[in-house]
């Protein structure tokens, strides 16, 4: 069965409870869209997937097969909410190194093909961040996590963006958690909020307006 499972993730830092009881699931062809308020845990659950933190407790299954730490299986990417890779790398050999399959479709993205022997330092804010999302998005990964893809980025670069994920939906499955709601709201197949360490699904804005994400207007 093509799909990432996780449930029962229970999560704290010290005495901080951060996540109880969380479910998610990505099927291939998804994309999941995970909102949230500041603090409430969206990036330590794509963490805890990844393997980048140890929860407390979670039951993680990547097509059928238990697992701890996602990323030993290849078969999951992770954009965390920074910048990740280091400035000093050279566009070109960074392509090199995360693409195989989709490589000679990455090289036709203009960004990419202007800009093969510069330095990833050298591209502006939000051409870096796009630069790595696309690294993320057109590896070989099955499963893509990305945190905050959309911070950064100017409305058009934003729709760029949504355009290279959609064109994935065939054969990925994506998680995406951002603040610009109306993005994730956009691309999303499905929505989940994460609220006092649960997760919620939302079928439309009112929910998250019921759920206290979004603010009641009068
Ligand atoms: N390494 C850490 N040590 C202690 N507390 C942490 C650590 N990382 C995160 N936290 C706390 O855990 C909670 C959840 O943090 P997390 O970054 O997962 O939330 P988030 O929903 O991604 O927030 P934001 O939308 O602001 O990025 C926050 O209260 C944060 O302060």
């Amino acid at each position: 069965m093509d799909e990432l499972y996780i449930d029962s993730v229970n999560h704290h830092y010290g005495d901080r409870q951060v996540l109880s009881s969380v479910f998610l699931n990505c099927k291939i062809g998804e994309i999941v869209g995970v909102l949230g308020r500041n603090g409430s845990g969206k990036s330590t659950l794509l963490k805890i997937i990844f393997g980048e933190i140890k929860p407390h407790f979670m039951h993680l299954k990547v097509d059928g097969e238990l697992t701890f730490k996602t990323y030993l299986t290849g078969k999951v990417a992770y954009l965390p909410q920074g910048y990740f890779i280091p400035h000093y790398l050279r566009i070109g050999d960074l392509v090199n190194l995360y693409t195989q399959t989709y490589q000679s479709q990455l090289l036709e993205v203009e960004l990419i093909k202007l800009n093969l022997n510069e330095m990833l330092g050298n591209l502006s804010g939000g051409n870096r961040r796009l630069v790595e999302a696309l690294l993320i998005i057109y590896s070989d990964a099955k499963y893509v996590l990305l945190d905050e893809p959309f911070s950064q980025l100017a409305p058009l670069i934003a729709d760029e963006l949504k355009n290279h994920i959609s064109k994935f939906t065939d054969g990925k499955g994506f998680i995406i958690t951002d603040h610009y709601y109306r993005q994730i709201l956009e691309i999303s197949t499905r929505i989940v909020l994460i609220n006092n360490g649960c997760n919620y699904a939302i079928n439309n804005e009112d929910d998250l307006i019921l759920n206290g994400y979004l603010p009641h207007l009068e």
